[in-house]
Formats: C-alpha cells, structure tokens, sequence
C-alpha cells in the first residue's frame, strides 16, 4: 500500500489573483528602477517637476504595458503558467459557487471570519489535467460527484474518466486536442489499428464496423477519403456512393478494382457479392487444419475487406417504395454487421445523423466505433454517442484562436465517453489530392478463392490469362520466323529446305507451324546452314547422309532436337 499519493498542488484562496500577482512579479523590477531614479533626481524634480515627471511617468506606463505583455505570454506558452491559471479558475469556481466553509476566528479586534477551500487538488500536463475534490462526507460532497461536464466546459477541454480512491474524487479532462491532430502523411496502419490522431486510432478489428455522422461541409467526405487512403493499404475497399459525388469518381483508379458503385441495383448487387465472401471466406477459413472455432481471418494473414458507404439515408431514399430491395438489403447489411468481424468483412457507415428510420437501433449499436464531424444537432449525438454521453456537453466550435478549424468533431467506441476528435489535416490549398495519391498505391491483387464471388474478380483473371495468351505468343512470334524470310535471306530454295525439313523432323528436330507457313527459330536455321554446307561438302550425294553427320556432331537424337 502506498502511504503517500501525490494529487498535485492543492488549490488555494490566493490563487484567484494568482495573475495579478505574477504581473506584480514581472513589475517589481522596473517599479524599483523607477524609484531609484526618482530618488536620484529628487532635487531636480523639486526644481523643474514637468520634463523630468513626464519621463518618469512614461516610463512606468511602459514598463507597465512591458510586463502585461510579458504575463500574457507566459500564461499562453508556458506550462508552468498554464497550471498556475488551471489553479485560478479552480479557485474562483469554489469561491463563487459558495464551496467553501467559513469558520470564526477572535482576533484583536474581535471574531473575523475565515475563508477555508474544501482539499482540491490538480495535476496537469500538456495535454491532460487531473482534478481531485476531497469527500468524506462534506457537506459538497454531493456537488463533487457530478462536475464531469462542468470541468469540461471549464478547462474548455474533454471529460475523459472519473475514479474513486477511499478519500477523493478524480476527474481526468483532456486538453489541448487540436495538438494533437496529426496531417495526411502521418496517417498509418500498425497491424489493425489506423492512426488518425496523435494518440487516437481505429482498430477495426477490435472495433469492427465505423459510424461517421456530420453535417454538410462538416468534413465527412474529407475524413472518410483520409481513412480510404490508410486502408488502401492494407485491405480492399469497396465504395458506395449512392448521391454520385466525391466518391464515385474513383472508379477509375485501377486501386480499386473497379468497384466503386452508385446506382440501386449495383449497391445492393456488391452487399450481395460480399455476404457471399463473408460466408466463403469462413469456409476457406474451417478449411485450414489448425482451425479453431473463434480463430480470426488474421491468424492466416488474410486481407480485411472495407465495404463503405457514403450517406445510407440517400440509398434507403432510392428504395422508399420497393419493401423487397429494402428488406434484401437490410438482411445483407445485418449479416454483415453481425458475422463480419471474424471473417475480417467490415461496414463503414457514413451519414448526416444515425437516424432509427434508416438503421435500426439494434443494427447500430453493433458498429463498435463512432465518429462525427462538423456539427450534429443533440439528438443526432444521442444517436451517435449514446446514453454512456447524455451528459456531455458537445461544444460547436468553428474556431480556435482566430483560426477557422475544419474537420473537428468527437469519437468513441461503443458505450464510451466521447472525446474531441480533429480529422487529420489535409494541405488542399498547397494541392494535395487524393486522386493523385490513391493513384500511387500498389495495387492488392485479389489473393484466394473466396474473391471469386465478385464479378470483377473474374473478368480481371479472364484479361490476365488474355493477356498472358498474347504475351506468349508474341514470344513465339519474337523468336520464330517463316521460312520464307530465312530462304530469301540466305538465297536458298524453298523446295530444298522442304525436303530437308521432313528428314530433320524423323530426327526430333520439329519445326512450328502457322496456318500458312512453316516457322523457323535461330538454332533451326544454324542446323540448316550447316546441313547444307555438308551436303556440298559431300558432293551433293544425299541429305539424310548431311543431316545425320550435323545431328550427331551436335549430340542431338530422337526429340531432343528442341532447341
Ligand atoms: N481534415 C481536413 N483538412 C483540410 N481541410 C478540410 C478537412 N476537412 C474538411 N476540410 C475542408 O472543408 C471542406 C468541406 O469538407 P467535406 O467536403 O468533407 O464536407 P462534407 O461534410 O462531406 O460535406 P458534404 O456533406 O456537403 O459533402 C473541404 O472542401 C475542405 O476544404
């Protein structure tokens, strides 16, 4: 058991002006320079007050304005500072809101009454303060337990945990969230998990199916373009579009394998087509024999497969009358939110609100990981975030010391406190694209059977093995010519070399043929050169004679004439 436990520092009465006192501080010196040149020049002021009592006088505004400025800056930059103004605000919080008590004490004079703060203590560091309020029954106690969203909104910061130890109460804010945003180039996946804040990630394994909410222009599609470019890397993605926007556009990058849809039918088609991986991918997954029930597509290095759509609710608009395509899809759409996971089959939903008229609460709650962007009304951060944030005070912020901030907004995985959440910062204005980038991406060929369920996965086997037919041919074409070319060549006659030929065939030297022509390789040719040199050297008495002479100074006999 430990005997001490270090809370950080207590708040105290006088840290309410804790900042005028640290003007005062920065002040001293040149309050003391002042005096000590006035008391230099007493004898001279008493004479000619004016000159030397303007100079004076502006000297100490000067050095007034000089140490004002000089706070300022140490309370933005400095850590040190920072905790001193925490200690402030802490401070006048207990003050004014009558958390104090107040006990008589006799003086000289009489009884006074004396101010005592409740035992609060904080640490903090850059990015996260603790706050510890004493209990043990005081009479605060009760206001104590509940300051979660009020810390929050106070520190201007993210309520992240509340803990208990026999005495106090701690609450945990995250601060400072924007410095944590991380841009573009930093975005990567470390096994399953995807980096999408300094110190946040999705892992989609863990946290399997993604929830994006925002409202228009809040960033969503920036967002889900930033996660695409993470997962491109490691999986296969297919995009449903149904508005035809951003999205579809990229049907054309050859990254993703030409399965990027927008129509009705199409959409529905591709959740059919990955109901049918899933369930292969299982069968391909009991096949291997160390399989255990529960083993994860991972154990056998398996490839995730995303399937993400942007804006459901514009879909289910397509298919408001048609019950049967709205019911097949749903069903394809619970089979895959439900039996998915282990199979390494994952949904991204993206969407203005998470409403129940187009996904069922049931449905939605099995999506592990939520995200918004932009601004959401309360009740679509209910519907985002949960009962687990009932009390969270969902703060609008457009901008952030001067700075207009794009792409803000909160995240949490299921059932948890959601924290601020900054898309990772994409430098469109120095003209960054994703088209460009996604274009550079190595292509994930489809590896294994259950990809034969798709439709592109068949025609792009059908073009390889055309063009692996074309590339052999072409072979034979390089290395074989007619006989006619080499005759001409060579100025020999085509009815020797045919006579030749069959002879040179008994002995496995076998000649390929077009329709139309017989085609001839460089050795086939040298042999023929030398037949024929034989033949003249023996006086043109017998070609099976040359021939055979040829063969065997070559070492070649029955079949072996191939070159
Ligand atoms: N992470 C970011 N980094 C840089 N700029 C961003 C970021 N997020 C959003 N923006 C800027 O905000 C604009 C709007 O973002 P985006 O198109 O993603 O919004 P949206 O929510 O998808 O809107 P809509 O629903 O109308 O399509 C972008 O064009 C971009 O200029």
């Amino acid at each position: 058991m430990k005997l001490f436990t270090y809370r950080g520092k207590r708040v105290q009465i006088f840290h309410r002006n804790i900042k005028g006192i640290t003007w005062f501080i920065w002040w001293f010196p040149f309050l003391l320079a002042s005096i000590y040149y006035t008391y230099l020049h007493l004898e001279e002021l008493k004479v000619h007050p004016l000159p030397q009592g303007y100079f004076i006088g502006s000297g100490v505004l000067l050095s007034v304005l000089l140490s004002l400025g000089i706070n300022y800056l140490c309370y933005e930059k400095i850590l040190f500072f920072q905790k001193l103004n925490s200690l402030r605000i802490l401070s006048r919080f207990l003050l004014e809101n009558n958390l104090y008590l107040v006990k008589k004490v006799k003086r000289d004079k009489g009884m006074v009454e004396k101010i005592t703060l409740p035992k609060v203590y904080l640490k903090q560091s850059r990015y996260e303060l603790q706050v510890s309020f004493i209990l043990e029954g005081n009479k605060f106690q009760d206001r104590f337990l509940n300051l979660g969203s009020t810390l929050e909104v106070m520190f201007n910061g993210d309520f992240r945990d509340k803990s208990f130890d026999n005495r106090f109460i701690k609450y945990k804010i995250a601060i400072n969230r924007i410095e944590s945003r991380i841009s573009i180039d930093q975005v990567e996946v470390k096994g399953s998990k995807i980096r999408l804040m300094k110190d946040v990630y999705w892992d989609y394994v863990k946290d399997s199916h993604l929830l994006v909410g925002g409202g228009t222009g809040g960033g969503k599609t920036v967002t889900l373009m930033s996660i695409i470019y993470a997962l491109l890397k490691v999986g296969y993605i297919d995009i449903c579009d149904p508005k035809n926007s951003d999205l579809a556009s990229l049907k054309k990058l050859p990254v993703f394998h030409g399965r990027v849809y927008s129509s009705k039918e199409d959409i529905i088609n591709c959740f059919k087509e990955n109901v049918e991986f899933m369930k292969k991918r299982y069968e391909v997954l009991t096949s291997f024999p160390d399989y255990r029930p529960g083993t994860y597509y991972t154990h056998y290095n398996l490839k995730p497969k995303f399937l993400l759509v942007d804006e459901w609710a514009a879909l289910m608009a397509k298919i408001d009358r048609d019950y049967s395509q709205q019911s097949e899809l749903m069903e394809y759409l619970t089979q895959i939110v439900l039996e998915g996971r282990q199979a390494g089959v994952y949904v991204i939903f993206a969407m203005q609100r998470p409403d129940g008229e187009y996904i069922k609460t049931s449905l939605r709650d099995n999506f592990m990981m939520r995200l918004s962007v932009g601004h959401l009304e309360s009740t679509g951060y209910d519907m985002m975030f949960g009962d687990a944030n009932k009390t969270k005070e969902f703060k609008k912020l457009d901008e952030i010391n001067g700075v207009k901030v794009v792409g803000r907004g909160y995240i949490a995985s299921s059932g948890n406190l959601a924290g601020e959440f900054y898309s990772p910062y994409i430098p469109l204005d120095q003209g960054f694209s994703f088209y460009d980038e996604y274009a550079k991406i190595p292509i994930m060929e489809f590896e294994g059977e259950e990809f034969s369920v798709f439709e592109e996965y068949l025609e792009e086997k059908k073009s390889k093995e055309e063009i692996k037919v074309d590339e052999q041919l072409q072979e034979l074409e390089i290395l074989h010519r007619p006989l006619k070319e080499f005759a001409d060549e060579h100025n020999l006659k085509m009815q020797t070399l045919r006579k030749i030929i069959p002879y040179m065939e008994e002995h496995g030297i076998l000649f390929e043929r077009s329709d139309s022509a017989i085609l001839i390789e460089p050795f086939q040719e040298k042999l023929l050169l030398k037949i024929i040199a034989q033949f003249e050297e023996d006086g043109r008495k017998s070609y099976p004679k040359a021939i055979e002479a040829i063969v065997s100074h070559h070492g070649l006999g029955q079949g072996q004439g191939q070159a």
